[in-house]
């Protein structure tokens, strides 16, 4: 049991944290990387916590927009003063949980710490990572990475804006050539960042070498006015994230110096000679990494969404389970519970795939450092396919702890609806979701042919050698595993004839990968679900800890499992890999674990850690006091400030003395 239980909270909550078996500042400490980084988390919370500049003047719903990024900028410069004069390394805040909730509705220097800094590092040499990150460490650098544009996102080789070399004075003219050239979309590059890492394609001698990146001064640093021959401005409102500062930029002939192109991987030397990269989609490297990022991310913001619509079901009580008898608490419901439950499982699922695809971008890139590129294909796929399923997932979830909450859910004091878009646009930055899909599928393809060939597969395709071959009837986590591999190798092995069919009848293969590209998509996910699912087996298995977290881990570990077969029940019964009573056993283990997970929700959300500022929320709140919450924040609003509003006098009131002439 643990030792927060005893802060006050309405009875309902009360009853739930004395229900709890296991410890939970174990369980915090596991998702915290360890009892020292919960113990830095907390620190760093209480100094965030204590800072008046972070209170919120009015709730910034009732803003302009230009209030709202005011605002939000406000704080984030706020943030960059206050680590420094702690001393305390800004990255070390972001990467732990402390910071969240601090800024509402984005970020306006969310990019240039997580996107433009790491291009800088990641695609620059070392003499040119010297200069810039002085200037970026003293704060006379702010930067965003200006990729997007009007007339293309996803199609990187379509894109427009270019940088051609001058022989004679040894520069790059940075030119937009049409409207649909125009930067489009990058985070700060309205009125905050006064450089940017800019994606052009670059010509030399009139020969096109394809998107290389340029570093660009867009604004003067004493002043901030934007500099000749650069057009720059907000991109107006968006459906959630409206203080990121998201931008457009258009460039006139714009002149930099050679050495502004950023020169780790290729370079333009003086007399105009390219020296290509060893990998030629090395400068997409930035992307590997924020993708990576992004499972990290999505996972916490599940995390918040959870928190709050399991503590809401815990007091909230409706209708009658047994005639006549009190209402109950909602999350008694199996409904209710086969709605939050899972998202906890997910929580899981995804904070083990975010450590994986962790671990496995530091090693690939340190041996990539070394020259060996062999790896970076396999990477590219495993954080292509954890970003697209981790903002999926997420974002499903969210959307499914919003409607867990009935109507509370849909007012923005119960925080869902910022959750949510935040949340949702993961699935279509740094990489639309469907058009990373079919990069994972264009990967599992290429692998299943290489071995048909004979070729060894690298480690997470090497199930694809040959067809696996399960036990039947064994439901064990293994006996699972096996299971999926082989529904997953019957994906792959049943779409790739299907391609050479199609091609067979005469269609050239872009078209025949285009006809079966929605059997590609399933089974890029499906080969992505079974990564997380064995992730998930294989760390719960590795656990430390005591027995009562452990049996924690594992039932969600299950609960995880048997969801996904029920919800992928087809395609296990297709690859004959489960039968038909495997899949009722299966399914009715899954309604077992619900029931035996529900007395420990509320203490496993607890274990997350949020305090209510982060949260938010009129429903998560720690104590349990939702009604008079939601009371005090409708009365926030500012048309309660009178009993008439002006617009009544202006608009109601005269329809009404005129009165209807007509009887229709
Ligand atoms: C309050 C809270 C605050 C929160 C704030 C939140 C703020 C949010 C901020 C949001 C910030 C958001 C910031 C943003 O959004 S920044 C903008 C992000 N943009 C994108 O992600 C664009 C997506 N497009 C692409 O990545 C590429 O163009 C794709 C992949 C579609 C194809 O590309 P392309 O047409 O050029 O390629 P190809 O078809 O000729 O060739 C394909 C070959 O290339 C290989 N390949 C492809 N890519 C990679 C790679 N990366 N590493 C290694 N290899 C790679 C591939 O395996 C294949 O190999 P092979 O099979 O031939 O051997
Ligand atoms: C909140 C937010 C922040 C952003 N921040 C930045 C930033 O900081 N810097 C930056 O450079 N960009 C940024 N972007 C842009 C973002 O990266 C792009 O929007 C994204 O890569 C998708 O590209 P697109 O908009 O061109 O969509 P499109 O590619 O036009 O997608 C439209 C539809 O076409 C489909 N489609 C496209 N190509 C294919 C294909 N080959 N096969 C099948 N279907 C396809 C897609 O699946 C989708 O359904 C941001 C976007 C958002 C929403």
């Amino acid at each position: 049991m643990s030792s927060h239980e005893t802060r006050p909270c309405v009875p309902d909550l009360k009853k739930e944290r004395l229900k709890c078996d296991f410890n939970v500042e174990e369980l915090t400490n596991l998702i915290d990387g360890g009892k020292e980084k919960t113990a830095l988390r907390r620190k760093l919370r209480s100094v965030i916590s204590s800072e008046s500049a972070y209170i919120d003047p009015i709730p910034p719903e009732y803003m302009s927009h230009e209030d709202q990024f005011s605002n939000e900028l406000r704080k984030t410069c706020h943030t960059a003063m206050l680590m420094n004069k702690q001393n305390i390394d800004i990255k070390t805040l972001q990467l732990s949980k402390a910071y969240i909730g601090v800024l509402k509705d984005g970020d306006p220097l969310w990019v240039h710490y997580h996107v433009f800094i790491p291009s800088i590092t990641g695609q620059s040499d070392p003499e040119q990572q010297k200069i810039w990150m002085e200037k970026i460490r003293t704060w006379k650098i702010f930067g965003t990475y200006a990729q997007t544009e009007l007339g293309h996102g996803t199609f990187l080789r379509g894109l427009e804006t270019t940088a051609t070399y001058d022989r004679e004075t040894r520069e790059f003219i940075l030119n937009s050539p049409t409207i649909t050239a125009t930067k489009w979309w990058p985070g700060g590059l309205g009125h905050t960042v006064n450089f940017a890492a800019v994606m052009a394609q670059l010509y030399v001698g009139g020969k096109c070498y394809g998107p290389h990146m340029f570093m660009v001064q867009l604004r003067d640093e004493n002043t901030h006015e934007s500099l000749p021959g650069v057009t720059l401005g907000e991109i107006g409102p968006r459906f959630g994230l409206n203080t990121n500062g998201n931008g457009f930029l258009r460039f006139d002939h714009y002149r930099i110096p050679r050495r502004n192109m950023l020169m780790k991987h290729a370079q333009v030397l003086e007399d105009g000679t390219y020296v290509k990269p060893s990998h030629s989609k090395l400068s997409y490297g930035t992307m590997v990494r924020v993708r990576v990022g992004i499972v990290r991310d999505t996972c916490i913001q599940l995390q918040q969404a959870v928190t709050i619509a399991t503590r809401y079901s815990a007091v909230r009580h409706q209708s009658e389970l047994i005639p006549g008898e009190p209402e109950p608490q909602i999350l008694d419901y199996q409904t209710q519970q086969f709605k939050i439950l899972p998202q906890i499982s997910s929580v899981f699922a995804l904070f083990f795939a975010a450590n994986s695809v962790i671990d496995a971008y530091y090693s690939v890139t340190a041996q990539m450092d070394l020259g060996d590129m062999s790896l970076l294909p396999e990477l590219h796929a495993l954080s292509s396919g954890l970003k697209a399923l981790s903002a999926s997932d997420a974002s499903r979830g969210v959307e499914i702890c919003r409607l867990s909450c009935g109507g509370h859910g849909y007012l923005a004091s119960s925080n869902f609806p910022r959750l949510y878009t935040q949340t949702t646009c993961a699935i279509t930055y740094e990489g639309e979701n469907t058009v990373l899909w079919l990069q994972v599928a264009r990967y599992i393809i290429k692998s299943y042919r290489s071995a048909q060939n004979g070729n060894n597969l690298k480690h997470s395709v090497s199930y694809l050698s040959k067809q696996p071959r399960p036990v039947r009837g064994d439901l064990s986590n293994n006996g699972l595993l096996e299971a999926f591999k082989a529904a997953v190798f019957k994906l792959v092995s049943d779409t790739e004839g299907r391609i050479q069919r199609v091609c067979a009848k005469g269609q050239n293969y872009h078209m025949a990968w285009n006809q079966c590209s929605l059997q590609l998509l399933k089974c890029a996910e499906a080969h992505t679900r079974f990564y997380v699912c064995e992730q998930f087996v294989r760390k719960v298995e590795m656990a430390k800890g005591t027995e009562n977290v452990k049996k924690i881990l594992k039932n969600l570990c299950r609960l995880y499992l048997t969801h996904h077969v029920s919800v992928n029940s087809g395609d296990f019964l297709k690859s004959g890999s489960l039968s038909q009573n495997d899949i009722a056993v299966l399914e009715e283990e899954m309604c077992s674990l619900l029931e035996v997970l529900r007395p420990q929700a509320v203490s496993i959300v607890d274990a997350f850690d949020f305090d209510d500022g982060q949260l938010n929320s009129c429903l998560g709140c720690w104590d349990g006091d939702v009604y008079q919450r939601l009371y005090d924040e409708a009365l926030k609003s500012p048309l309660n400030k009178t009993d008439v509003p002006e617009a009544y006098y202006k608009y109601l009131r005269p329809l009404m003395q005129v009165g209807l002439k007509s009887s229709l």
